[in-house]
């Protein structure tokens, strides 16, 4: 402690727990108190240039437009922390969506209250607060696609990839706002600089955001999942990887019955008939409940604007833009979906890229299957529709007979020509 207290220069407070579902005492522990104690601990240290905090752009998601500045919580964050010391789990239970309000979960809502402590505790402090958006695997360093976090996002990828997810609560014009973990250090490296040497008066705000100058769009990002997970399958895939993105209830019903309970359960039906135990059922309903916890950030956009970011920009030199490079303006999003998926597959499920070509081959027998599978269904369907319908009956014999005079008129006409 004394160690820290009397060599710090610089703090770049990054701790806290991530999880959406963490009960609030714990929420409230980690990233509210624990930010309460450190700002105590930096006005003991007589050497620090600056405190760069780290916060999250959905901190105030129940907006649709978010500037740089803090928007107060009704419950002042020492009310907060005072209550959680004496109310039992049970209570805190009952009244956590009370508290929480408008804001999906206790992460966002701890994170809130954790700017207001920042705001509130830190005024002697040369203090900045970073806010990045969806965090993805790198764009360039260490190198393109390096990723160590399983986040909500790269579950979704997972799930795809393995073929059990195909529909996603998404609206395809909306905009994920992903960011690459390299961008968000550089920036946050860059504020360290920017705010020990020039000392702005009042405390900034920096968000670390995409959407606004290089908009990823969802149908994009579909359309580029399916096709980069063909190029680069991840190993033993369920199904072939497909998204269909959708936010309606009834269309989410359908798609949820036709793609992914009727399939798990034709699957599990076949394990039982091949002595195997069934689970396919249990593990689609564990994703699927995984899958709900992000529902609210993925059938929503937000904007978010960046003048402090863009000033920090037009602050440093050519070199130091080039080195702390946080200009997401020319990220080619096809490429760093390729990486992503690249990334996953080495680093967060450590599978062999050598086994490419295998999987690929199991691919094409996953289509080959589906196509037999489909079209058996589709004439045991009409079979039965003939079997009880004297319309049906006319119309099949209406189509038989088109196909047979086309083909007949078709033979005749190559017959002239000849
Ligand atoms: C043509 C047009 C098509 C259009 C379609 C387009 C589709 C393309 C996709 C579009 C994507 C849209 C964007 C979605 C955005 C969603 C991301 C939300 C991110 C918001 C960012 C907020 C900003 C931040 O600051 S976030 C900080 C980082 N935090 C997180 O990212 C969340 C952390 N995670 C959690 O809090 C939890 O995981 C939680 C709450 C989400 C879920 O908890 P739960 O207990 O339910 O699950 P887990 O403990 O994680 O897992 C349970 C169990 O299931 C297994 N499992 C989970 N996922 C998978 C999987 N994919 N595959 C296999 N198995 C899975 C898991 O392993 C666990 O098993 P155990 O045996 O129990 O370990
Ligand atoms: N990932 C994302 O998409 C986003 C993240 N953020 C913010 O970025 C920051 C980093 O998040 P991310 O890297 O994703 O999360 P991780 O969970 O990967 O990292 C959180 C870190 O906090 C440490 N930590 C947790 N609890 C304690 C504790 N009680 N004492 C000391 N250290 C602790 C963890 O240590 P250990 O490894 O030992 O458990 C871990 O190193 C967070 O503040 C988060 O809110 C903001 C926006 C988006």
């Amino acid at each position: 402690m004394e160690e820290l207290l009397s060599c710090t220069n610089i703090i770049f407070h990054c701790a806290a727990t991530v999880r959406f579902d963490e009960p609030l005492r714990s929420a409230v522990q980690l990233n509210v108190v624990a930010t309460q104690k450190l700002l105590l601990m930096a006005g003991q240290m007589p050497k620090l240039e600056a405190f760069i905090h780290l916060s999250t752009a959905f901190s105030n998601c129940y907006r649709k437009h978010i500037d740089e500045v803090i928007y107060p919580c009704p419950v002042e964050p020492k009310k907060i922390i005072h209550s959680m010391e004496w109310l039992d789990d049970a209570i805190i239970d009952e009244i956590t969506p009370k508290l929480i309000g408008d804001r999906p979960n206790t992460y966002t809502y701890s994170k809130a209250l954790g700017e207001m402590v920042v705001q509130q505790e830190g005024e002697k402090l040369n203090i900045a607060i970073v806010r990045p958006s969806i965090v993805g695997p790198t764009w360039q360093e260490p190198f393109p696609g390096w990723i160590d976090t399983m986040n909500g996002i790269s579950k979704i990828i997972i799930a795809a990839g393995k073929g059990l997810l195909q529909l996603q609560a998404v609206e395809p014009t909306n905009v994920v706002d992903l960011i690459p973990a390299d961008t968000v250090i550089n920036l946050t490296l860059a504020v360290g600089w920017y705010t020990a040497v020039h000392r702005p008066k009042t405390m900034l705000i920096y968000h670390s955001t995409s959407g606004h100058i290089n908009p990823f769009y969802c149908k994009e990002m579909g359309l580029q999942l399916t096709a980069t997970l063909e190029k680069i399958p991840l190993e033993k895939p369920f199904r072939r990887p497909y998204t269909i993105g959708t936010t309606s209830t009834i269309s989410k019903q359908y798609w949820n019955t036709v793609s992914h309970h009727a399939y798990a359960i034709i699957y599990d039906f076949y394990l039982i008939l091949t002595g195997r135990k069934p689970r396919m059922t249990k593990l689609l309903n564990r994703i699927l409940k995984t899958i709900s916890k992000l529902e609210y950030f993925s059938s929503q956009s937000w904007e978010w604007t960046t003048y402090n970011t863009e000033m920090l920009m037009s602050q440093l030199s050519p070199e130091d833009q080039r080195v702390f490079n946080f200009d997401v303006r020319h990220l080619n999003w096809s490429q760093y979906m390729e990486n992503y998926v690249l990334g996953i597959k080495k680093y967060l499920l450590k599978e062999d890229m050598a086994g490419i070509p295998e999987v690929k081959q199991h691919l094409r027998r996953l289509r080959n299957i589906y196509y037999f599978f489909n079209t058996t269904l589709f004439l045991i369907a009409c079979r039965l529709l003939i079997a009880r319908s004297q319309m049906a009956r006319n119309v099949w014999f209406f189509i038989v007979s088109f196909c047979y005079k086309f083909l007949s008129y078709f033979r005749a006409s190559r017959m002239l020509k000849a």
